[in-house]
C-alpha cells in the first residue's frame, strides 16, 4: 500500500454509482409530476397495464387461462388494465377481488369499468382460485398500509398455495416496498415487474424470498419527472466490480499492496482467523500477519505458509507493538472470543488507525469497548447489529437500510450489514445494497472470509467506503460463482478462495496491452 494513498484514496477511485433505489415518497412525487406533464392521470396506469401484459407475454406466451387478483387501489387498477389486454388477445381471464375491497380510487374504478365494459369476468374471493395457468398479483403495491389480515391474508395464502407461476405487479402483495419487511402473508412471485423506478425495499431482507426475478418498466417517464429526487440507495451488481479493481502496476511489490494484521482465533476457533488471513491473501494483500493462540501456529503454517503467524498467549506481549506499527490495516474479531484473551487483545490493538471489526470485536463493542480511532469498517450480521443497537434482530431485519443508518449514527465508520441483500452505509454516503450472494453463504466462517477481503481492499489503497463495497461485492460474487459450480447447500467458505482470486482479476484487466513484451 502507498502510505500516502490511504485513507484519502487515489483520485481515480470511482464513487459507487449503481442502479438507483427509491423510497415510496419519491415514487409518489415522480408519479404526480408525470401525470401532470402527461395531462391525463390515467395514462400511467394504461402504460403500466400494457408493460405488464408485454412482460407476461415475454415469459408465459402460452398461458391461456389467467387469474388477475385485483386490490382496491391503483395496483388493482394496473391489474384491470392488464386483464383487458389479456381479454383482447383471446385469453380466458378472471379477475378475483376481495368482497370488501371493490376498487376505490377514481383511476382504479375507471379501469375496472373498462374491463367490465369489454365483457371481462370478475368474481369475489370465496376461499380458492379459479383453475388457471398463471396468476397476476395486483392486490397491493406501494400503498400497503399494514400487514394483510383476514380475507386479504387468506387470498394471498391461496395464491401461494396454488403453486402456480405468479407475476407480481410493482410489488409482491404484502411486502413493504420501503423497508422490505414482510409482517404477515405475502405473495411469493416468480417475477415482479416494478413500475417507474426500482424500490429500495425489494432488494434486501425478507423481500428477496418474494420478488423472484425483478424487472423494471419506467413507463416512459421524462428526466424532468425525476429532477431533484435522489435515490435513497444504490444497487451494486457484478458490473460494478471493475470500477474498483484496477490492474496492478508492473513494478508493483509486496510493500505497495498493504500489510494486514489479522487478530483472533481463541482456543477452539483457530479456523476463523485463518480464513480471514487466507481471504486477505487471495484478495491481493501484499503481506498478512496473524496474531493467534500458540496452539494454532503449526496447523496454520502447514495450511497457509504465506501467512506470518505469531503466537500470542500472554497479554502485554512485547511482540505486538512492532507488528501493529508495521500493519496498515487491522482485521480483528474472527474467533476472537469475549474472554480475557480476546478482550485484552481488542483493548491493546483497538487504537489502530484503520480496522475491520467483525464477530466478537463487534460484540465487545456492543458491551462498551471503544471503537478504534481510525477508519473502521464494521461487518455485523443482523444479530450483532441488534446487539450494537440494543434492539431485536427482527427489528433490524424489518428495516435493514434504516438499521445500517442507525449503526453509522451510533458507532461511526462504515457499516456492512450482512445478510440477504447486504447493505453498506457510511455518514455522508448514499448506501449501497448488493445484488449478489446466495443462501449457501449461511454457514460458519463466511463472515471471516469477508473480513479478510475488506481488509485486503483497504490495504491496497481503497478508501473505507469503497473498500467495503468492493470487498463485499467480490465476496458475494465469489460465493455465487462457487455455488453455480456445485450448488448452494454444502458451500464452504474455503470454496470462495479460488474465486476471490479469479474474480479479483478480470481477464481484460490483468495484463494491460501496453505491459506485454511482444
Ligand atoms: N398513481 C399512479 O400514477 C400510478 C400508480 N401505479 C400503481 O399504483 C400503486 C399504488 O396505488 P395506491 O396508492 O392506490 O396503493 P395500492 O393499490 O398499493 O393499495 C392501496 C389500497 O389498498 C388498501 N390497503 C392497504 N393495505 C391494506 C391491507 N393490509 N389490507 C387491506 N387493504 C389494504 C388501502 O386502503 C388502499 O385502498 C403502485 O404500486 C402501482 O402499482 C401505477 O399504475 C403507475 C401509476
Ligand atoms: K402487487
Amino acid at each position: 500500500m502507498h502510505a500516502e494513498s490511504f485513507p484519502g484514496g487515489s483520485p481515480s477511485v470511482a464513487a459507487p454509482s449503481g442502479v438507483g433505489l427509491f423510497d415510496v415518497a419519491a415514487l409518489r412525487a415522480i408519479e404526480t409530476r408525470a401525470a401532470q406533464r402527461l395531462g391525463d392521470a390515467a395514462e400511467l396506469m394504461r402504460r403500466a397495464g400494457q408493460s405488464a401484459w408485454r412482460e407476461l407475454l415475454a415469459h408465459w406466451p402460452d398461458a391461456h387461462r389467467i387469474v388477475v387478483v385485483c386490490g382496491p387501489g391503483n395496483n388493482g387498477g394496473d391489474g384491470y388494465e392488464l386483464a383487458r389486454h389479456a381479454l383482447g388477445s383471446g385469453r380466458e381471464v378472471v379477475v378475483v377481488r376481495l368482497p370488501a375491497h371493490a376498487p376505490r380510487g377514481d383511476l382504479a374504478v375507471a379501469a375496472a369499468e373498462r374491463y367490465r365494459a369489454d365483457g371481462g369476468r370478475e368474481q369475489t374471493f370465496a376461499g380458492g382460485l379459479p383453475d388457471c395457468e398463471l396468476v397476476v398479483d395486483a392486490l397491493f403495491g406501494i400503498g400497503l398500509a399494514r400487514a394483510p389480515e383476514g380475507e386479504a391474508a387468506a387470498l394471498i395464502e391461496a395464491i401461494n398455495a396454488a403453486a402456480l407461476p405468479v407475476l407480481a405487479l410493482d410489488v409482491p402483495s404484502g411486502v413493504d416496498a420501503a423497508t422490505g419487511s414482510v409482517a404477515g402473508a405475502a405473495v411469493v412471485a416468480q417475477r415482479t415487474l416494478e413500475f417507474i423506478a426500482a424500490k429500495a425495499g425489494l432488494v434486501t431482507g425478507a423481500a428477496l424470498d418474494h420478488v423472484g426475478i425483478r424487472a423494471l418498466a419506467d413507463l416512459g417517464l421524462a428526466t424532468e419527472d425525476r429532477a431533484g429526487l435522489e435515490p435513497v440507495a444504490e444497487l451494486l451488481t457484478s458490473a460494478d466490480l471493475g470500477r474498483w479493481l484496477r490492474p496492478r502496476r508492473r513494478d508493483s511489490h509486496k510493500g505497495r499492496n498493504g500489510r494486514v494484521l489479522c487478530v483472533g482465533g481463541d482456543l477452539g476457533h483457530g479456523g476463523a482467523i485463518l480464513l480471514a488471513a487466507e481471504a486477505a491473501l487471495r484478495s491481493g494483500a501484499g503481506l498478512v500477519d496473524v496474531v493467534t493462540r500458540s496452539a494454532h501456529l503449526a496447523a496454520m503454517l502447514a495450511r497457509r505458509p504465506e501467512a506470518m503467524v505469531h503466537a500470542v498467549d500472554a497479554l502485554g506481549d512485547a511482540s505486538l507493538e512492532p507488528m501493529l506499527a508495521a500493519a496498515e490495516v487491522l482485521a480483528i474479531g474472527p474467533g476472537l472470543g469475549q474472554g480475557t484473551w480476546g478482550r485484552g487483545l481488542f483493548e491493546a490493538l483497538g487504537a489502530a488507525r484503520c480496522a475491520v471489526l467483525d464477530a466478537d470485536a463487534l460484540n465487545l463493542l456492543a458491551q462498551g469497548a471503544a471503537v478504534p480511532s481510525g477508519h473502521a469498517v464494521l461487518t455485523p450480521h443482523p444479530g450483532e447489529a441488534a446487539r450494537l443497537l440494543g434492539r431485536s434482530t427482527a427489528d433490524v431485519q424489518g428495516d435493514r437500510l434504516g438499521a445500517a443508518a442507525d449503526l453509522v449514527a451510533r458507532h461511526g465508520g462504515v457499516v456492512v450489514l450482512k445478510g440477504a441483500g447486504t447493505v453498506i452505509a457510511a455518514r455522508g454516503r448514499r448506501p449501497c445494497v448488493l445484488a449478489a450472494g446466495n443462501p449457501g453463504m449461511a454457514v460458519g466462517g463466511m463472515g471471516d472470509v469477508l473480513c479478510g477481503v475488506i481488509a485486503a481492499m483497504l490495504a491496497q489503497g481503497l478508501p473505507a467506503f469503497e473498500a467495503a463495497c468492493c470487498g463485499a461485492l467480490l465476496h458475494s460474487l465469489a460465493a455465487d460463482a462457487a455455488a453455480a459450480e456445485a450448488g448452494e447447500r454444502g458451500l464452504l467458505p474455503s470454496d470462495l478462495m479460488p474465486w476471490l482470486r479469479r474474480l479479483g482479476n478480470p481477464p481484460s484487466r490483468s495484463f494491460p496491452e501496453s505491459a506485454r513484451n511482444e
